[in-house]
C-alpha cells in the first residue's frame, strides 16, 4: 500500500505555528482580532477554531445562509455553541435573490456561475463589515489544493486578508482538523461551495483532492489528471497574482 503523505506531519507543531503566524498577522496590522465566515465545513472550522485559540474573545463567526443547506448552517451553529465562538447570523437569500433581479433586469442575463458568484461576493462584504465595525481582520479558509487550481470566487472567498491554511492541502487540513478536535460530521463531510444544490469540489473538479494533494505534494499523478489539474492553474493564475497594470514606459 502507499504511503500516507498527509500523516507524516507533526500536526500540534502546525497548529501552534499557524497560530503564531496569526498573532503576527494581526498584531502586525495593529488590529485586534479576526472575522471568518462559518459555512459548517471542514476549512472554515478549521480557520475559526485557530482564529479562536489565537485571539481568545476578539474574534466572530458569520454564518450567512444564501438559499443554502439547512445541515450546513445547523453544523455551523453547532461548532461555535461546542467551542464558545461568537456568532452572528445573516441570511443573504432575500438579498441575493433581490440583487441578481436588479442585475437582470439591465437585460443582460448571466450563466449558473455569473449569478452563483454572487453569494460568496456577498459574504465578502458582510465579512469587510464586522472586521472594519470591530478593527479585525477578514481570515480566509483557502488551502493550497483550491489555490493551486484557483477553486474559489475570485474576491469572493477570495476576498480575504489573511489565509492560514494557504500552504497545507485539503488532506493536510483534514489532519489538522483531528489535532483542533472538530466534530467528524464536519471533517467526514464532502467537501462543497454550497453554491448550488448537490455540488460537490470533486465533482465539479474532475479529480479527487487525493489526487490533487499527491500531484502537488510529489509531482505523481496519471496524465489525464495531472494535464487537468496543469490546465486549471494556468487559466486561474490571474486569481492569485496582482492585478495587471501597464508599464508606465509603454503608455505615456
Ligand atoms: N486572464 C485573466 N486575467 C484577469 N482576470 C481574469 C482572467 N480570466 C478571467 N478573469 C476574471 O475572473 C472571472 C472568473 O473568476 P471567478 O469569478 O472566480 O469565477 P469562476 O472561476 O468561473 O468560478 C468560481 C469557481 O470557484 C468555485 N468555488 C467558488 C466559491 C467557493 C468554492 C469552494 O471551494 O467552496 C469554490 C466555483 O464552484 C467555481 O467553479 C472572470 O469573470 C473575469 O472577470
Ligand atoms: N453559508 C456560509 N456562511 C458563512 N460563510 C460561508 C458560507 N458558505 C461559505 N462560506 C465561506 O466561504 C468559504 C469557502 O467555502 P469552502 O466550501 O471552500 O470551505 P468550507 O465549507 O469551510 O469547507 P469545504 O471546502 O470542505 O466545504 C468557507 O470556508 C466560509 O468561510
Ligand atoms: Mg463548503
Amino acid at each position: 500500500m502507499a504511503k500516507n503523505i498527509f500523516a507524516e506531519n507533526d500536526y500540534t507543531k502546525i497548529k501552534n505555528r499557524l497560530i503564531d503566524w496569526l498573532q503576527t498577522g494581526v498584531k502586525n496590522a495593529g488590529l485586534k482580532g479576526a472575522v471568518v465566515g462559518l459555512s459548517g465545513g471542514i476549512d472554515s472550522s478549521v480557520t475559526a477554531r485557530l482564529c479562536q485559540l489565537a485571539f481568545g474573545d476578539e474574534m466572530l463567526g458569520v454564518v450567512m445562509p444564501c438559499h443554502s443547506n439547512a445541515q450546513d448552517r445547523e453544523d455551523a451553529l453547532k461548532l461555535a455553541a461546542e467551542f464558545g465562538i461568537e456568532v452572528v447570523e445573516n441570511d443573504l437569500s432575500e438579498i441575493y435573490d433581490h440583487f441578481l433581479a436588479n442585475l437582470e433586469q439591465s437585460g443582460i442575463k448571466g450563466g449558473k456561475l455569473a449569478a452563483a458568484n454572487i453569494k460568496p461576493r456577498l459574504r465578502m462584504t458582510a465579512l469587510y463589515y464586522y472586521a472594519q465595525a470591530k478593527d479585525y481582520l477578514v481570515v480566509g479558509t483557502d488551502n493550497w489544493s483550491e489555490l493551486k487550481i484557483g477553486y474559489f470566487t475570485k474576491h469572493g472567498d477570495g476576498g480575504i486578508d489573511l489565509a492560514p491554511l494557504g500552504s497545507l492541502v485539503k488532506n493536510e487540513v483534514k489532519k489538522l482538523a483531528e489535532v483542533l478536535e472538530i466534530p467528524s460530521a464536519i471533517i467526514d463531510k464532502k467537501p462543497s461551495a454550497g453554491l448550488w444544490d448537490g455540488q460537490t469540489d470533486e465533482s465539479e473538479m474532475g479529480f479527487s483532492y487525493q489526487e490533487l494533494d499527491r500531484y502537488i505534494l510529489t509531482g505523481e499523478a496519471e496524465p489525464e489528471i495531472e494535464k487537468k489539474i496543469e490546465k486549471l492553474s494556468v487559466k486561474n493564475s490571474h486569481k492569485v497574482a496582482p492585478v495587471p497594470i501597464p508599464r508606465r514606459e509603454d503608455i505615456v
